[in-house]
């Protein structure tokens, strides 16, 4: 596969844009016109950077306007075409992607348009070029892939050929069946870009909104699989129009790219490289480790011991203590020269590690690495485990272990106390927050390395603005990863990342078997959750008709409700720690969601109890 992008999808200037799609490991580009007109330097500049960087350019594009034109623009045209041309010879390119046009004063008419191909064809070959057709979605006369290739095909001209792009073919809801009649070398350059679904005009969709293969609702694996019937050996070229992509980091957008591209199509992909074709199973959270300052250490040993946890360890070399209940544990790290205590420094108080049970730890190695997620190792003491681990959001680390390897008395010495009865059982749910532009790029990020589905993504109404909250999980809901992110500045949300110095986790929820004996034993263990008000137990009595004594005991502990068509859900809140992040208990009963319609009330709670630090009260 001949890996592609075309420069319009990432931001920077021509030269930093070549620069870091070469290192992301693209073999080819398609020069936006655009970028080259905007850059200081002389076409053979440009020739020269890739042929350093090791880049083919695959085709200088768009050219605009050219096809059914009258006169005199017809000819002004043609003297365009034939300068492009002198502008590809210095380049080095052989391929123009000329559009279809959508100027007002083109005239329609597959016959007049196919003539204007092949007279452009006969002055492409006398210079050893090639012209390549594509049908915008918008074309004021070709709007239609097929209506494209009738075109190329009645030009009847080698030098002239079809470009198809998965967008303008996929947005209007074109069936792709028609593209495995083309013959293969009869494309001349495949664009892929994936879309969320949206309804809106189609341009402006196209022109804003556009995404990597996998990252949107386009079924883009299907457009693959008709591609891969003609036999089209040509370029991949991801082509995005997205805002929000160009004012991100272009090397991690070109990585993302570059990731679309190795995960194309369903797996197991037969183009993909051996270390691809398997997607480990996470099979649980081994164990959450939070990197605090030793003053924070006893306020954060003080909440867990509040929720039921006990210290069952102390790290044999380290400043670490480890806290459990049931298949939980968590780690309170607050020793020096440690990767905790950088993520300290620069976050403050949090969660600063995540270890996870994967089948098979080196698979997932190699897979990590293929896909360039950044791997980790820091020095351990000696006959202490050597845990591989990639970095995740917000520089945390995600460390991989295989299930029952978390030997922990290799590295810790056990602490035997009494058995309190479990008031938790498990790892529910774990919330990160990040900025909104991050998040299709970790969603792509966790889908890749683990075999976890994405939910539909769902709105939530913080008081100060919106929050979009999108759900990763794997199929036995060991793993359930639960991305937040705001555009707005003031939601919970988005004052997490400014006060958390980036993205990080937010929340964790943790399974009872019976919350409102686990909420009690918690109480009497002196543990506080966020209140709620009257009104949202009247709201909930109204809607449901629940008894009056569950009503009253859920009103009595700040206990949330929730059905659905499978079954209900309780849930309750702690008081943020350091008012930072904090913890939910949640009780299942076959229920699968994740309390979404409460999600504002539980919002508005934990903004009241805020309010007095970011908002004085008048
Ligand atoms: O939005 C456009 O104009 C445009 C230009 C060139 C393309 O290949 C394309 O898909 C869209
Ligand atoms: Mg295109």
């Amino acid at each position: 596969m001949i890996r592609s992008i075309a420069t319009v999808s990432i931001g920077g200037a021509l030269d930093q844009k070549l620069k870091t799609i070469a290192a992301a490991g693209f073999d080819a580009v398609e020069i936006f016109e655009n970028d080259f007109t905007c850059f200081d330097g002389s076409p053979r500049d440009v020739a020269r950077m890739c042929g350093d960087l090791g880049l083919k350019i695959c085709a200088l594009q768009p050219f605009r306007d050219f096809e059914g034109m009258p006169e005199p623009q017809r000819k002004q045209a043609f003297r365009r075409a034939e300068k492009k041309f002198d502008l590809m010879e210095e380049l080095g390119t052989d391929l123009l992607l000329v559009c279809s046009n959508v100027s007002p004063v083109s005239m329609g008419g597959i016959d007049r348009a196919a003539e204007d191909f092949h007279e452009l064809g006969e002055r492409a070959k006398a210079r050893g070029l090639r012209v390549g057709f594509e049908a915008l979605a918008w074309g004021s006369h070709v709007n239609d892939y097929r209506d494209a290739w009738e075109i190329v095909r009645r030009a009847d001209h080698p030098s002239i050929g079809v470009i198809l792009d998965s967008f303008h073919t996929l947005a209007p809801g074109f069936p792709v069946a028609a593209i495995e009649s083309i013959p293969g070398d009869r494309i001349f350059l495949v664009q892929l870009a994936d879309a969320p679904q949206l309804d809106l005009d189609v341009l402006s969709w196209s022109r804003h909104y556009r995404s990597f293969p996998g990252q949107g609702n386009l079924p883009v694996a299907d457009f693959m699989r008709a591609i891969d019937a003609t036999g089209y050996k040509g370029p991949l070229s991801l082509e995005v129009f997205n805002d929000q992509f160009r004012a991100q980091s272009t090397k991690e957008v070109a990585i993302d790219g570059m990731r679309s591209l190795m995960l194309l199509g369903n797996e197991p992909n037969e183009q993909a490289a051996p270390a691809l074709r398997t997607r480990s199973n996470v099979s649980g959270v081994a164990f959450v480790e939070f990197g605090v300052d030793p003053a924070h250490a006893a306020g954060l040993a003080h909440l867990f011991q509040g929720l039921g946890f006990t210290l069952t360890g102390r790290h044999r070399s380290k400043a670490v203590e480890r806290w459990s209940q049931g298949s939980i544990n968590l780690l309170i790290n607050c020793s020096e020269n440690s990767f905790a205590r950088s993520h300290y420094l620069t976050h403050g108080s949090g969660v600063c590690a995540i270890g996870l049970e994967v089948d098979d730890v080196a698979t997932m190695m190699s897979r990590a690495e293929a896909l360039q997620a950044a791997a980790f190792r820091q020095p351990v003491g000696v006959g202490e485990m050597t845990i591989p681990a990639i970095r995740g959001v917000g520089g945390s680390l995600l460390y991989l272990l295989e299930p029952g390897s978390s030997n922990w008395d290799v590295d810790f010495v056990p602490v035997l106390g009494e058995n309190r009865r479990g008031l938790l059982s498990q790892i529910d749910h774990i919330s990160q927050s990040m900025q909104f532009a991050e998040m299709l790029s970790w969603e792509q990020f966790y889908a890749a390395l683990f075999d976890v589905r994405r939910s539909p993504q769902f709105e939530v109404a913080d008081p100060l603005g919106l929050v979009k909250s999108q759900v990763l999980q794997n199929q036995d809901g060991s793993l359930r990863l639960v991305l937040n992110a705001s555009t707005a500045l003031q939601t919970m949300s988005s004052r997490f990342l400014s006060e958390f110095f980036g993205a990080g986790v937010q929340h964790i929820a943790f399974g009872s078997d019976d919350i409102f004996a686990s909420v009690s034993a918690m109480r009497a263990a002196g543990a506080t959750f966020l209140s709620i008000p009257q009104n949202y137990y009247d709201d909930l009595d109204s809607r449901y008709e629940l008894d009056p004594d569950l009503l009253a005991a859920m009103k009595q502990h700040g206990i949330l409700y929730d059905r659905d068509g499978e079954g209900e859900f309780f849930q309750v809140y702690t008081h943020a720690f350091e008012e930072r992040f904090f913890f939910e208990i949640v009780e299942r009963r076959g229920y699968k969601g994740f309390g979404a319609p409460n999600a504002s009330v539980r919002l508005a709670a934990q903004t009241r109890e805020a309010r007095p630090r970011t908002m004085p009260r008048t």
